[in-house]
C-alpha cells in the first residue's frame, strides 16, 4: 500500500485541527490522524506547579522522534500505539491511541514543519493561517472550557511563550508550506485538498 503523509501546520488557535478533523470525517476509512501535540514529554518527575512552567511553544517540549519513528511504521504498513497528552495534567495520560496504517496520514501540530526531518517526511505540506487575535480569543475559550486553564494563566503563558515562539518558530514555516490557507473553515481550500486526496485514493 503506497500512503501519503499530510502535514497540517500552524500557529495556536489557528484552526489546524478543525481543517483536519474535517479531511478525516471526508475519509472516514482511509486517513488517519497523527496529532504532535500527543507526543508532549512525559514529566512523571516533575512537580505540577514547575509543569506549569514549562515553554511548551518550544520544539524541545515534544518528543518529535517518537512520532517520526510512529510515521515511519505507519508508512510501511505497521499499526502503532500512539501517546495521548492530558493538557489538565501538562503530562501524558496512562492511555494510549491504537492506529492502524490507512492510505493517507494527516499529521497535524505547531511545530511540525519545523523539525527538519519531520518535515522532510511530508508529501503535501499545509500551513492555516489567522490573524493573531482572532487565534488568542479562540485559545482563550477553548482552553477554558477544554484544557483546565484560567485567564490569568492563559494571558502569562502567551505573552511569555506563545506569542515568542510563534515568531520564532512556527510563523517561519509558513514559508516552507506548498499550500497556505486561510482559515480551517475556508470551503474552497477545503475543496481542494479534498479533491487531491481523492486524486491520489484513485491512483491508489
Ligand atoms: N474560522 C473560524 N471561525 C471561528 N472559530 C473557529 C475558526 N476556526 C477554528 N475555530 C474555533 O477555534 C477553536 C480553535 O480551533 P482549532 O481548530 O482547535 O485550532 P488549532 O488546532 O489550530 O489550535 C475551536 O474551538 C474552533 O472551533
Ligand atoms: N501542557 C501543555 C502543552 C501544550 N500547550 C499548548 O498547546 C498549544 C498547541 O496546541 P494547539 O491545539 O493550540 O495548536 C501550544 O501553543 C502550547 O502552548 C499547553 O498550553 N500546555
Amino acid at each position: 500500500m503506497s500512503v501519503m503523509i499530510i502535514g497540517i501546520a500552524g500557529g495556536t488557535g489557528s484552526g489546524k485541527s478543525t481543517f483536519t478533523n474535517r479531511l478525516r470525517d471526508a475519509f472516514p476509512n482511509d486517513v488517519a490522524v497523527v496529532y504532535h501535540d500527543n507526543y508532549y514529554r512525559r514529566q512523571d518527575d516533575v512537580p505540577f506547579e514547575e509543569r506549569k512552567k514549562v515553554n511548551y511553544d518550544h520544539p524541545a517540549s515534544l518528543e518529535t522522534d517518537l512520532m517520526i519513528k510512529h510515521l515511519k511504521m505507519l508508512k510501511k504498513g505497521q499499526a502503532v500505539d500512539c501517546p495521548v497528552y492530558d493538557y489538565s495534567a501538562h503530562n501524558r495520560s496512562q492511555e494510549t491511541i491504537h492506529i492502524e496504517p490507512k492510505k493517507i496520514i494527516l499529521a497535524e501540530g505547531i511545530l511540525l514543519l519545523a523539525d527538519p526531518l519531520l518535515r522532510s517526511m511530508m508529501d503535501i505540506k499545509i500551513y492555516v493561517e489567522a490573524d493573531a487575535d482572532e487565534r488568542i480569543l479562540r485559545r482563550i475559550v477553548r482552553d477554558v472550557k477544554e484544557r483546565g486553564r484560567d485567564l490569568d494563566n492563559i494571558v502569562d503563558q502567551y505573552l511569555t511563550t506563545v506569542k515568542p515562539m510563534h515568531y520564532l518558530y512556527v510563523e517561519p514555516t509558513r514559508a516552507l508550506a506548498d499550500v497556505v490557507i486561510n482559515s480551517g473553515m475556508n470551503n474552497v481550500a477545503f475543496d481542494i485538498v479534498k479533491s487531491k486526496i481523492q486524486l491520489m485514493l484513485d491512483e491508489n
